[in-house]
């Protein structure tokens, strides 16, 4: 399906549009590596949850602008933007002192659609996590080059960012990246098992947008339980919760939960008679 992208509102640090399904929310920071401070951050939960309330939505790319003005390079993102970094956490226009990047992290996770990771560039420190917990991550084969720098700066993203990569990629890897902090080029990152596809750059974005029209074709109902089902096992009772909460809604739709419904309006027993005990 043709690409016909339509912003759906301007923000300062992102961009955002929309286009036949697909919702794309890019960093506009390329001169400083597309790092995030709190006004991105902000602005990157507005987006993502308008995406999440979308109806028409079913598959964010999280991706980003570039290259930088400066020196042409491309990035995704390079994580919290060290210039606003205070004793506390990263100092917004308000002056309040905060780690929001968590918030975007766990709307990647929970909501019940598909965000792929778009990389056109660098991926490093919180910029590197955001690429992990995403569903999916494609990377341009020039100049897409993963790294984590937490161990440096003194920061360390213990969720999704360390432990789930762990899963990911296995346990002695997940520690040499963070180790290490090495430079990765997106040929290594699919060896590990943490990129999807190695993708020529001038062909990122259609081929991430044609991944999505792929997965737009699939049943809703299908992806989002999937999604919930392969998150279960490492989110622990939040897993359970969002999972079972999915459940719930299929069954509001069964004879069995009108008839429950309709039984206490009407002031009765409810007869569940016909509906029976069938073995799964
Ligand atoms: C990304 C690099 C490896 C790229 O290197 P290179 O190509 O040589 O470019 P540079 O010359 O270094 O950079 C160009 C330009 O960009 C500026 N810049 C780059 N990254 C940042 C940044 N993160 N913050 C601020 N500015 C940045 C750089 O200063 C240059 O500017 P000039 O004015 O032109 O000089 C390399 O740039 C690099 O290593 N960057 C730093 C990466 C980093 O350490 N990031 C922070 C990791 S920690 C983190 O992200 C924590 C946030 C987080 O997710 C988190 C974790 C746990 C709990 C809570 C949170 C949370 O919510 O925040």
């Amino acid at each position: 399906m043709a690409i016909e992208w339509k912003t759906v509102k301007e923000f300062d640090d992102i961009t955002y549009k929309k286009s036949n399904g697909v919702a794309r929310i890019a960093f506009n920071r390329p001169d400083v590596r597309n790092a995030f401070r709190p006004k991105t951050t902000s602005e990157l939960y507005d987006a993502m949850y308008d995406a999440y309330e979308d109806a028409s939505i079913g598959v964010v790319l999280l991706s980003a602008e570039g290259p930088s003005s400066k020196d042409g390079i491309y990035s995704f993102c390079s994580g919290g933007d060290q210039k606003a970094r205070g004793e506390k956490g990263y100092v917004g226009e308000d002056g309040r002192h905060r780690l929001n990047i968590l918030e975007v992290q766990r709307l990647i996770r929970f909501m019940p659609k598909v965000v792929i990771a778009v990389v056109p560039g660098w991926a490093v420190g919180g910029g590197h996590s955001l690429h992990v917990v995403c569903d999916l991550t494609l990377a341009s084969k020039e100049h897409a080059i993963f790294k984590q720098t937490d161990a440096d700066v003194t920061s360390f993203d213990g969720g999704y960012g360390s432990a789930y990569l762990a899963k990911m990629v296995g346990q002695k890897k997940a520690r040499e990246i963070f180790f290490l902090g090495r430079n990765y080029s997106a040929q290594e990152a699919f060896d590990m098992g943490m990129v999807n596809a190695v993708i020529p750059h001038d062909e990122l974005e259609s081929t991430a947008y044609d991944w999505a029209q792929e997965i737009l074709a699939k049943s809703p109902t299908s992806i989002k339980m999937l999604k919930f089902a392969m998150n279960l096992t490492d989110d622990g009772m939040v897993g359970q919760q969002i999972f079972a909460g999915e459940a719930t809604r299929l069954a509001y739709g069964t004879d069995e939960a009108k008839e429950g419904r309709n039984a206490f309006l009407e002031k009765r027993k409810p007869d569940f008679g016909d509906i029976g005990w069938a073995p799964c």
